[in-house]
């Protein structure tokens, strides 16, 4: 990269000794939002949204609690023109929603742009011009004077033209576009300037929209642009500073988060960031920062997955599998170490019934955007460990696998998924699990077993099996006594031919289902004389058959791994 030294700092610091906004830790308040996507991000589509598409978003807006919405720049087309007149038409501007229309600061422009808001009950109209260094030394070769002239010459245009409709409700916004490559005295003088000629009431506030048009700095600096012109604007008290973050540097929502810290009042921005170049600042990501900060961001982004299909569809764009909140990746742990500590954090919420959520690896619960914890948070790949798959298998199908047992069952999966190059699905990593261990009755299968308690006059301990198994294809007929039906189907088995060699290690069972037919699930670990554990899960509607068929299982795991020996 060696062309580096052609590029040098393009912005103004202000002249601030201190930044107060960085006493401040997080955003308290949710500042007003006013959505952008269908002007600043229909502008930057390949081909933009068509009439139809552009009243289905603006409802799709509105469904997300949008108060504010830039509906278009309605001199710039037909498109935009009717757009604008069908909402006003069709009364499609619900009363408690302002709509807002950009234009530049050209007579005839700001005529027609005004023809476009006939009838309107409420609007807000947006004026700008740039002012920064660059684009008054290349594209408009004007003097600071000949720029603050182009602003205040539209002020008062916005001024008259709103005098010829006192039947609706008219308020204005100035926006000295390429604010973050202006010099901060001129941006201020130039806000101030509008700000006189507008003379902005409590009624009747005005929006100053300071745009990171280009973002050309480091967040702090941004931030302490916007505390340089929240300290100096005339009749702060009645202004609504505004925030308009471009994402060139990837920084929109950091400029957006320290903005407001810095007395922003209201943030411009797309869902999903859509916009110019890298795009506009990412709204869902700002107000979905605050949220998960405890703060009611006033916007609804409760059904993520549906709010993606929607934006794709209209856009033509797809939201990254990483986008915060809205990816199809990020709620999504496949690395065993997290899945552990997920899996472990769920049942500490569970278990200390907590209402403040806390999960590690999870900053917000994803629930709360309309994601499933079972589909989408723990997903099983060669990266993943023994709590990720059990906890699939406990949530998804019932199992609650003993924790000795875990690794074994988790080193199973994985080295499937590592061979096979794939992630697994919850269904595939049940049938694994299923065909190893659950009810597997070859080579040893139990055909019959008949029960007889022993019982002296003295006690009542023990009981006897009359036992038909069939062996490797071999069906054998033999008794043996135990201290209970499971002891007694065991020594059974090790009266058959085959020198069956093994001792019990542990048995657990649990409930499978939770209606009052339940069946049971047992699980049965036996050990040879290496030590090694073999386990087996028996399922039956009667406890001692399905704790039966758990050695019988288990029997069969340790002769499926060391063949049968007569
Ligand atoms: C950062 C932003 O997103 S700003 C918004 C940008 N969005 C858009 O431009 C989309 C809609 N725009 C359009 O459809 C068209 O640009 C129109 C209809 C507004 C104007 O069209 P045209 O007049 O044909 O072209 P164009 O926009 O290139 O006009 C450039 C002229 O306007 C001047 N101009 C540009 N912006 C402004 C402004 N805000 N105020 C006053 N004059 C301006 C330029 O200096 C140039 O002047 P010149 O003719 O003396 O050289
Ligand atoms: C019109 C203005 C506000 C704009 O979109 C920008 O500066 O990015
Ligand atoms: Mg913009």
């Amino acid at each position: 990269m060696k062309n580096y030294e052609k590029y040098k700092v393009g912005y103004f610091m202000p002249p601030v000794n201190e930044m107060k906004w960085t006493k401040k830790d997080h955003v308290e308040v949710a500042p007003d939002w006013c959505s952008v996507d269908l002007r600043d991000g229909n502008q930057a589509l390949i081909v933009p949204m068509s009439l139809e598409d552009k009243i289905e978003f603006f409802k799709f807006l509105l469904n997300l609690g949008f108060k504010e919405i830039e509906v278009g720049f309605p001199a710039a087309s037909k498109t935009e023109y009717t757009f604008l007149r069908t909402l006003i038409e069709h009364d499609l501007i619900p009363d408690d929603v302002t709509i807002q229309v950009l234009t530049q600061s050209r007579e005839h422009i700001i005529k027609k742009t005004f023809e476009s808001l006939k009838g309107v009950k409420k609007a807000i109209v947006h004026l700008y011009n740039s002012t920064s260094l660059a684009q008054r030394e290349q594209v408009f070769q004007k003097s600071q004077d000949e720029i603050v002239e182009i602003a205040t010459s539209g002020a008062k245009l916005l001024k008259q033209y709103r005098e010829t409709m006192p039947e609706s409700h008219i308020s204005f916004e100035y926006s000295p576009e390429s604010f973050t490559g202006t010099e901060m005295d001129f941006a201020l003088r130039i806000c101030n300037e509008v700000i006189d000629i507008w003379q902005p009431t409590a009624d009747n506030k005005v929006v100053i929209n300071l745009p990171a048009t280009v973002s050309m700095s480091m967040p702090h600096v941004y931030a302490s642009q916007i505390e340089y012109m929240n300290d100096h604007l005339h009749q702060r008290e009645n202004i609504r500073i505004s925030l308009h973050p471009h994402n060139d540097r990837g920084t929109a929502v950091a400029d957006a988060e320290l903005g407001i810290l810095a007395g922003g009042d209201r943030v411009e921005g797309t869902l999903f960031g859509n916009g110019e170049r890298t795009g506009n600042v990412d709204i869902i990501t700002v107000a979905m920062n605050m949220y998960a900060h405890g703060v009611d961001p006033k916007l609804d982004f409760s059904d993520m997955p549906s709010i993606v299909e929607t934006y794709e569809r209209f856009t033509g764009l797809s939201v990254h599998p990483r986008q915060p909140y809205g990816g199809q990746l990020v709620f999504a742990a496949f690395s065993g170490s997290h899945q552990d500590a997920i899996a472990k954090g769920m049942a500490y919420l569970e278990a200390h019934e907590l209402d403040e959520w806390m999960v590690p690896y999870l900053p917000i619960d994803p629930h709360d955007v309309g994601r499933k914890y079972d589909a989408d948070v723990i997903r099983i790949n060669s990266q993943s460990g023994k709590g990720g798959i059990a906890y699939i298998l406990e949530q998804t199908y019932g199992y609650a696998i003993p924790k000795q047992m875990r690794e074994e069952v988790g080193y199973l999966v994985k080295d499937i998924s590592d061979n096979a190059h794939k992630e697994l699905s919850a269904e595939e990593i049940y049938e694994i699990f299923k065909d190893e261990y659950i009810n597997v009755f070859t080579p040893v299968d139990i055909n019959d077993a008949t029960f007889k308690k022993v019982s002296t006059y003295k006690s009542d301990d023990g009981m006897t099996v009359d036992l038909n198994v069939t062996i490797d294809g071999h069906s054998y007929d033999v008794s043996a006594a135990g201290n209970g039906r499971l002891d007694a189907v065991s020594n059974a088995l090790k009266k058959t031919p085959y020198s069956f060699d093994y001792t019990f290690v542990t048995y657990s069972e649990h409930a499978l289902d939770a209606d009052s037919n339940s069946r049971a699930c047992a699980y049965i670990a036996i050990t040879d004389q290496s030590g090694k554990l073999y386990w087996g899960i028996g399922i039956h509607d009667d406890i001692v058959a399905a704790s039966i068929n758990a050695l019988v299982c288990a029997i069969n795991r340790q002769n499926k791994i060391r063949p049968l020996n007569k």
